[in-house]
């Protein structure tokens, strides 16, 4: 049977000066080695969502629960099972130097210094961040901030990973990259990844399903395909169409049935093969 690791039923939070989030809708669930991405608008909520989830919140009403626990309650199961890479990255980063950082979890754990050591140039070498291990964090620039405090997140091998808007910052190739990462790592050691962003063109990279966000109402669960095919849904969650979808919606409607698809090569060669039809009709 499916192990459910995460489940939030209309929480509530009223921050401190008095903004009230009501996450109600659907429940958000989330099995074991499930990648889930959540999208919604700015101010939607995803924050305070994941906020909950990694126990940093705790709800006025309504109920969560992480491997059947209340986080907020639980720091030790969540500094254990749960990796998080916060959208400020800037409040994470504990240690001095980047060793310091990535090792902090492992030494407050009691690992000993040798496992210590190894573990962290594993996933130095993971995030191609070996060379930065004696670097000040404060020094970093924004992406590798990212990539170290991600280190942080990974290195204790968590049951759950929460990342929100992780890519933010990073050049393409290394966007590429942790997205391999991520995704190895969720196939490997089954690791649910969640993801809380309003890039949509990472549905398709690292999604099994997706939670979309609408003022704080959880509204809608879908796969991937389905929220690539339906318009309507960016409209409506105020979501910005990828230009790619955008290209594919105006060639359907001049005529050229191409599926809805991310893959680059496939798109090219039915684009090509549908005008090389077209050609060979006009001849
Ligand atoms: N610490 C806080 N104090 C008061 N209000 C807050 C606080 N954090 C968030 N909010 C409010 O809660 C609502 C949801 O914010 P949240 O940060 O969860 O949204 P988000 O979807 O993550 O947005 P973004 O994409 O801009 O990061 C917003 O109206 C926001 O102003």
């Amino acid at each position: 049977m499916t192990k459910r690791v995460v489940h939030v039923s209309c929480i509530k939070h009223k921050y401190l000066d008095k903004t009230e989030v009501d996450l109600c809708g659907l429940d958000f669930i989330v099995n074991q080695g499930e990648r889930i991405v959540i999208l919604g608008s700015n101010g939607s909520g995803k924050t305070t969502l994941l906020s909950h989830i990694t126990g940093l919140l705790e709800p006025t009403s309504g109920s969560i629960e992480v491997l059947n626990r209340n986080p907020a309650k639980n720091p030790d199961l969540v500094s254990q099972k749960l990796g998080v890479l916060f959208q400020h990255v800037e409040e994470q980063l504990l240690g001095p130097t980047v060793y310091d950082d990535i090792a902090f979890g492992p030494r407050n754990h009691g690992w000993s210094k040798q496992v210590i050591k190894n573990k962290v140039y594993e996933i130095a070498d993971v995030l191609g961040i070996r060379h930065l291990l004696n670097k000040l964090c404060h020094y970093l620039s924004g992406g590798e901030k990212r990539k170290v405090a991600l280190a942080g997140a990974l290195v204790m091998e968590p049951e759950i990973l929460v990342l929100d808007e992780p890519f933010v910052e990073l050049d393409p190739i290394s966007k590429k990259e942790i997205l391999q990462t991520l995704n190895k790592y969720n196939q490997d050691k089954k690791t649910a990844i969640i993801v809380a962003t309003h890039q949509v063109e990472l549905v398709y990279k690292l999604a099994d399903y997706v939670y979309i966000l609408n003022q704080g109402e959880v509204i809608d669960k879908k796969t991937p395909k389905e929220i690539l095919t339906n318009k309507a849904i960016f409209e409506k969650n105020n979501l910005e169409l990828p230009h790619m979808v955008q290209l594919l919606y105006n060639l359907k409607q001049a005529g050229l049935d191409i599926p809805i698809t991310f893959d680059v090569d496939y798109l090219s060669k039915e684009i090509i093969d549908q005008l090389k039809l077209s050609k060979k009709e006009i001849t």
